[in-house]
């Protein structure tokens, strides 16, 4: 019944696409930009138009001046054709750049709104940095092959086959000549191309390494300092960074490779051309005039080959960003609520505080882990505080993750309001939910901004209001910029207690009908800690209020106590009952629970 996690180890393998499928994944996204591609493509045919008819406009003046005719009126034309095919090629070359730059934008917003719809489970199997790099560098590589390699290819073949065709009119002999040539070097090429594709591939999974070696060490600024481990995790992205640089370097060397195969191919045959034309000329099969202008039309001929050749490379270079993009896209999203923008309205607009029901729970985060819950099951009916207490790792913050369905359970069902929590749409759930978890995350920006976080909506007074019962007023009257000013990446600029109370006016703010509070274990001091006991004790009267507990204060408080232990709940009660009947629950109190702020 799991649909939301348990990746296997197979899934989590990245393979790449095969030829067809990049293909099908590039006409995606060239296909909304089609007509400016074709624009493009016909700007640049007109551009090699001109430059088509160039030799055989020298042929005529090269006859004209054999004859003593006058060439003023051809050199005028020429001069025409130069300058109005440079101007359409530049104009072509914009649209195609803007083109590009569209595709890139478009493949972006894609990716993006796919990142923070994905399933929690899958987040947390691909490393965020790794996520930013497909998103920020892999897709720069799309601005190439999407519709400059599809212009050159298109313009490449096109006047390839013009030349080949004029050529063959000129004299079919030198054209077998330089054919002989081409294809030689062609094929040469060929065995090429797929070395700078896999090179590409690895530099660009290296320049993910590096963003996940920075994000994993610039996410723990403090901690990397407080180890003294600068210096190894400069090392850890420096050799990243040396991956990306020798697959980069690998695949510069394949490009150059292919990038010299133009040059090389029409040098080689415009030596053979003028070694077997030259003895055409000399036993007068063929006139001069066709020889130089066969010769004219072999270094035309350099540029289609050269477009053609980097037709290919782009695509081999672009193929390999698109297998990234696409392993994003194969990841999975959070399904699309049932009857999703109708609903939630509906589901928020029951009134009052919602009652939670495990029944017969079982969970385990991946198929092959130990499973985290084992016939779970429990019922709290609306309003009032539930705490639930037990050892580390005995399942309680996973309690909260089933109820917001960050993942699903693998057996049993979970319902709030006794209604499956699969039958919600997500943001009708998540809506009815006031979530503080236990690191208390704080985005960088505005405290206004984090406080609105949950509750865009809500008024200023309803922060003045939250702000004091949280204590956080008097936070803001001393800070400079009062509600506006920023609080650091992460709430850097904010005390442990103070992050803990701004995620707690957050979702206070959200008002919700169901609040689930994972109790940081040290983060209040003796005096906020009453403020916000008080405070949640006032909440849990018109709202559900379910508690990880670690103080004393708070299970002394619960209306029910719910006691875990290794994925179990082994008994239920108030502080008293439990107490006096369960010798595990006796302990933690006395032991772990007991200090009011650790
Ligand atoms: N995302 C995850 N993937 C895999 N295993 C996880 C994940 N989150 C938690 N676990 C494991 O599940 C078990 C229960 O974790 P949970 O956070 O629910 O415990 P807890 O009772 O809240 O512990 P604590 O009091 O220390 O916060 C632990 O053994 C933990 O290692």
């Amino acid at each position: 019944m799991n649909t939301a996690s348990a990746p296997t180890t197979d899934e989590t393998h990245e393979t790449s696409l095969s030829a067809r499928q990049t293909v099908k994944a590039l006409y995606v996204y060239v296909r909304p930009h089609r007509w400016a591609v074709a624009l493009g493509l016909l700007c640049a045919l007109v551009g090699a138009a001109g430059g088509l008819l160039q030799p055989l406009a020298t042929k005529a003046l090269v006859d004209r001046l054999a004859t003593g005719e006058t060439i003023a009126g051809i050199l005028l034309a020429l001069t025409v054709l130069v300058v109005l095919g440079t101007a359409v090629e530049a104009f072509g070359a914009y649209v195609l750049e803007r083109t590009a730059e569209s595709v890139v934008l478009a493949a972006r917003r894609t990716l993006v709104g796919r990142l923070l719809r994905l399933r929690i489970a899958e987040w947390e199997r691909v490393p965020p940095g790794d996520l930013m790099s497909r998103v920020t560098s892999d897709t720069t590589l799309l601005r190439a092959v999407s519709t400059q390699a599809v212009v050159s290819a298109a313009t490449g073949a096109v006047a390839f086959v013009a030349a080949i065709v004029t050529m063959a009119f000129l004299d079919t002999v030198l054209l077998g000549v330089t054919l002989g040539v081409v294809v030689l070097i062609g094929g040469a090429v060929a065995l090429v191309m797929p070395r700078i594709a896999r090179a590409t591939e690895r530099s660009q999974e290296a320049v993910g390494e590096i963003s996940v070696a920075l994000e994993r060490a610039l996410g723990a600024f403090r901690t990397v300092k407080a180890s003294g481990a600068e210096e190894r995790e400069t090392v850890r992205v420096e050799a990243a960074a040396r991956r990306a640089w020798r697959h980069g370097v690998k695949s510069a060397k394949w490009e150059s490779v292919a990038g010299s195969a133009d040059e090389l191919a029409v040098q080689l045959a415009f030596l053979a051309v003028l070694a077997v034309g030259g003895a055409r000329v000399a036993s007068g099969e063929i006139p001069v005039s066709t020889l130089i202008a066969f010769l004219l039309y072999l270094f035309y001929l350099i540029e289609p080959v050269s477009r053609l050749i980097e037709a290919v490379t782009s695509y081999q270079e672009g193929a390999a960003a698109i297998s990234r993009i696409a392993h994003v896209e194969r990841l999975s999203t959070e399904p699309p609520a049932r009857g999703e923008g109708a609903c939630p309205r509906q589901e928020t607009a029951v009134p009052g505080p919602a009652s939670v029901r495990f029944e017969d729970v079982s969970f385990r985060y991946r198929a092959g882990l130990p499973y985290v819950h084992r016939q779970v099951s429990f019922e709290v009916p609306g309003t009032g505080m539930t705490a639930f207490v037990g050892p580390s790792g005995a399942g309680k913050s996973t309690v909260f993750a089933l109820i917001e369905r960050f993942h699903e359970a693998t057996g049993g069902r979970v319902l709030v309001d006794g209604k499956d929590v699969r039958d919600w749409s997500l943001p009708g759930l998540r809506s009815a939910i006031g979530y503080v978890e236990q690191d208390a995350p704080v985005l960088a920006g505005t405290l206004r901004e984090n406080l609105l976080f949950a509750a865009p909506d809500a008024t200023d007074d309803d922060i003045r209001d939250v702000l004091s019962r949280t204590r956080l007023d008097t936070l803001v009257e001393r800070l400079p910029h009062g509600l506006d000013t920023p609080v650091g990446h992460r709430g850097s600029t904010l005390s442990g207690g103070e992050r803990q109370r701004v995620a707690i006016a957050r979702a206070l703010l959200r008002r919700p009908r169901l609040l689930l509070l994972d109790e940081a274990t040290s983060q209040l001091d003796a005096v906020n800690e009453l403020a916000l006991r008080d405070v949640v004790t006032e909440v849990a009267r018109e709202t559900t209020v379910l508690v990880v507990a670690h103080r004393l204060s708070t299970v002394t408080d619960a209306d029910r106590i719910v006691v875990m232990d290794a994925g179990r709940v082994r008994s239920v009660g108030t502080h008293e009952e439990l107490v006096a009947r369960d010798r595990l629950y006796a302990q933690l109190a006395a032991t772990q629970l007991l200090a009011p702020t650790r």
